[in-house]
């Protein structure tokens, strides 16, 4: 054994009685006197195993990414490498090494494991750009695609203009911190997602002794500027660029603060970033702002929505669109329509039964469960009706030592830019009043900072025999959550009053909606890279 073990990237060279490919037709043992060698790392520090059978003889390379190494006996290894799956006709390779003595082969294995486990720390570029290694847990689970639009959208001043604009929404942070004064004062506070740094403002005008306001994107620069804008709070404010998964802080939290949540609460998977800093940030017994949540659901009956829905296929209905048969796809955009989960501000009086709500407890739900959420759904229908879906809904929970508050986007309540959310079933079920329903909704994380939801919806057997506990009709569907239909061109009689209500700085008339506003709107959002906060946009449109 040449060379010196344990040098990160440096070469490393072993000397082996012999090496022998494998499976191939050149393969042989050398006879040559020249040592044959195997070599760790290139001089370009690649993470590399280079075998040298004879001293003139062409390299034969392994990347330690796709090698894996078994050992045969005390002096005798294999290693095999896997064929590059993005080339055709691309093969496995593997070769036989015979190793002088049993020490040689150990700290050969060593050398090996050693290499690979630092190729992987230090996230070694993959020949497809992709980085291959413990990355951030944020990095591991999410496409880098959809993080840049994601991050790229909250780096931009005017969709953090459009949250705080939600009256609804900062206005209640401002309350809940403001009454909950003592959560505060003289305590470390991190503000996990900061955007602009508003909740970080508050806490400090809450009286925080220090507050950590942690932001991924562009957004920290300008909350910098922002916070500096505030002399009599900067001082006790550090803006910290980067994600809660992969930031140190210097001290551990006594409060964490954050706006997470995104359309039905869990898009854009913000809340496991919530969780994570809770368990990276947070000291035991530690508050957490907002504590719960809670998704609510309810089936409705609107028969104008699931008109609307179907005939957006019609168009796929045209026989003779510039000579062509459009038929054939009228089937396949149909379901496409109908996975769209529907963003708006709905009547409460289509709700045709009690709702039910699904907790969430930030404070020990585990990262882990929020991949998967289940929800066996049960339901007593108060009015005879044909139910087209399910609508859902969120509020969450400021448990303050003084005041509880709670934040909530229920139909009926002052709208907020997450209005609520509308699963249409393209079969709609039919029930009577006292009548049954039980389904579920099941809702699968997906790498593009979404959910796919499974949705079913089932009567149950009615009047005589229903004890039997028989199903008469079922339902089901399936939707991204990443892809909603922003229904705001509709006319909103009902929650109009109320938000007049809620911005009492605008006139009336200031909020009538004008199509263009809404077209212009309509497709902002479509371009929106994130679906939960885009509806923010229609408020500058107000
Ligand atoms: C819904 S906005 C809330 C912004 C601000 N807290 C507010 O209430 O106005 C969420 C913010 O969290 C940031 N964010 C999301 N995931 C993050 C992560 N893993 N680490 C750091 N920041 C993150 C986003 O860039 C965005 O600015």
């Amino acid at each position: 054994m040449e060379g010196s073990l344990g040098q990160k990237h440096k070469p490393q060279e072993f000397n082996l009685v012999s090496i022998s490919e494998l499976a191939s037709s050149s393969s042989s043992s050398s006879s040559s006197s020249a040592p044959e060698v195997a070599r760790f790392g290139g001089d370009s520090g690649a993470a590399e195993l280079r075998l040298r059978q004879e001293a003139d003889s062409d390299d034969i390379s392994f990347d330690l990414r796709t090698t894996q190494i078994f050992r045969l006996s005390p002096v005798q290894s294999v290693c095999i490498s896997e064929g590059d799956a993005g080339k055709e006709k691309s093969h496995s390779r593997g070769v036989t090494l015979l190793f002088r003595n049993e020490e040689e082969c150990s700290a050969f294995h060593s050398a090996f494991d050693k290499r690979k486990k630092d190729d992987i720390v230090q996230g070694t570029r993959l020949p497809n750009g992709a980085i291959s290694s413990l990355k951030s847990r944020f990095d591991d689970k999410i496409e880098s695609s959809s993080s840049k639009m994601y991050f790229h959208y909250y780096g931009q001043l005017l969709h953090q203009q459009n949250m705080l604009q939600d009256y609804v929404r900062t206005g209640t942070y401002y309350a809940a911190v403001m009454e909950n004064r003592a959560d505060f004062t003289g305590r470390v506070v991190v503000d996990v997602g900061a955007g602009s740094g508003i909740l970080s403002l508050f806490a400090a005008q809450a009286g925080a002794k220090h507050v950590y306001a942690v932001e991924a994107s562009e957004m920290a620069e300008y909350a910098r500027i922002l916070i500096s804008g505030n002399p009599a709070l900067s001082e006790r404010i550090t803006v910290i660029k980067g994600k809660v998964e992969d930031v140190e802080l210097p001290e551990k939290a006594d409060i964490l603060i954050s706006e997470p949540m995104g359309t039905l609460l869990v898009n854009e998977r913000m809340l496991e970033s919530y969780v994570i800093a809770r368990d990276r940030f947070l000291n035991p017994n530690g508050k957490m702002f907002p504590t719960i949540g809670r998704i609510h659901m309810a089936p409705f009956s609107d028969e104008y929505l699931f008109v609307e829905v179907a005939n957006k296929a019609l168009f796929w209905q045209q026989q003779n669109y510039y000579g062509v048969d459009l038929t054939a796809l009228h089937g396949s955009a149909f379901q496409g329509y109908f996975s769209q989960p529907v963003v708006d501000a709905f009547d409460p009086r289509l709700l045709v039964a009690a709702s039910m709500s699904h907790v969430l407890d930030f404070t020990n739900i585990k990262e882990e469960e929020l991949y998967d959420i289940d929800i066996p759904l049960k339901f007593v229908a108060t009015v005879g009706a044909r139910i087209h879906g399910l609508a859902c809904w969120f509020d969450v929970l400021f448990n303050g030592s003084t005041v509880q508050r709670w934040l909530t986007t229920a139909p009926g309540a002052p709208t907020t830019h997450w209005y609520q959310l509308r699963c249409v079933l393209s079969q709609p079920i039919y029930v009577m009043a006292g009548q049954e329903i039980t389904g579920r909704l099941h809702m699968v994380s997906h790498s593009a900072q979404s959910y796919t939801i499974y949705l079913t919806l089932s009567a149950k057997m009615w009047g005589p025999g229903a004890e039997q506990g028989g199903i008469l009709q079922s339902s089901s569907c399936k939707l991204d959550l990443k892809e909603p239909y922003y229904r705001m061109s509709q006319p909103q009689a009902y929650p109009v009053a109320q938000d007049q209500q809620q911005h009492p700085l605008m006139q009336p008339q200031d909020l009538s909606i004008q199509p263009q506003d809404l077209e212009d709107a309509d497709l902002m959002l479509q371009a929106s890279p994130n679906s939960g906060a885009p509806l923010n946009s229609l408020i500058d449109n107000i």
